[in-house]
């Protein structure tokens, strides 16, 4: 079977610095795999070029038959790839439905004028909007706070509140960045059950990046390790907690 996103010698320089060099991934439908390495790596610049973010200087990017090098961002999404932000990236003035419900109209089919008018498709697609995203919202357990600026939101459901609207955007592959960051272990715990679930349910594909070790090992079938731009490791997460290499990198952090 061929998988559903493959790269090849895909590289990405910043003037002198090779951000990312040769990053030779595969994911194959329905993987929830893992990618790790210290700071600085060149985890995000691979998730930018992934998502048309960066174009790469050299290399391809193969996603369900497809080449998206030279792509737009939306036109990225639109394809069916999806993604949090590092640092969490919500409209911050509309309230936590609406942040939802926006990123359903990637998929919207009224016309403009149907929706100036109000006529047509207008209302019945709104409804199923509405009805999805509030369903969206309850699965991560944020029906309460819909009529909330999400800009009032604690941090452990703004992290939430983006997977959710990520996900509305009906994607294939989810790329999540560092989901768990600013969480404290009970809701790590609680984000890392929800992944799972979420790839089930929703039939997703996951890469994820993330510093926490307990959450990557403890979820992700296959883990990638990258350092100073360059593959250092490819394996299960037991190969991956042996490997000198990868041991070293992290200077003797428990891996
Ligand atoms: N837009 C840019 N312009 C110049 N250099 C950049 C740019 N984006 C990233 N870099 C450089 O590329 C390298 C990789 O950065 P990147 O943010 O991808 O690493 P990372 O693995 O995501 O790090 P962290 O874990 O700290 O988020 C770093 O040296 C960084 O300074």
């Amino acid at each position: 079977m061929e998988p559903l996103l493959k790269t090849s010698n895909l590289s990405k320089s910043f003037g002198g610095i090779k951000a990312v060099q040769d990053f030779n991934i595969y994911l194959h439908s329905g993987e929830l795999v893992g990618l790790i390495g210290p700071n600085g790596a060149g985890k995000t610049t691979a998730f930018n070029l992934l998502t048309g973010v960066y174009t790469p200087t050299t290399g391809t990017i193969e996603f369900d038959g497809k080449s998206l090098v030279g792509l737009k961002p939306y036109k990225i999404t639109k394809l069916g790839i999806a993604r949090t932000f590092q640092n969490i990236r919500l409209f911050d003035k509309l309230t936590v439905l609406d942040n939802v419900k926006i990123a359903y109209h990637y998929h919207i089919k009224y016309t403009l004028p149907e929706a100036i008018l109000r006529i047509g498709r207008y209302g019945s697609e709104e409804e199923l909007v509405e009805k999805k995203a509030i369903e969206l919202l309850s699965i991560f357990n944020l029906t309460d706070k819909k009529e909330e600026l999400a800009s009032n939101l604690p941090y452990g459901q703004q992290r939430r509140l983006e997977i959710a609207r990520a996900l509305a955007v009906q994607p294939k592959l989810l790329l999540l960045d560092e989901p768990a960051a600013g969480m404290n272990p009970q809701e790590t715990k609680e984000l890392m059950d929800m992944i799972s679930w979420i790839r089930k349910t929703f039939d997703l594909t996951i890469l994820l990046i993330e510093h926490d070790m307990s959450l990557v090992m403890g979820i992700c079938e296959r883990i990638y390790v990258l350092e100073f731009g360059k593959m250092l490791a490819h394996g299960t997460p037991d190969e991956i907690k042996s490997n000198t290499e990868v041991i070293k990198a992290y200077l003797g952090e428990e891996v």
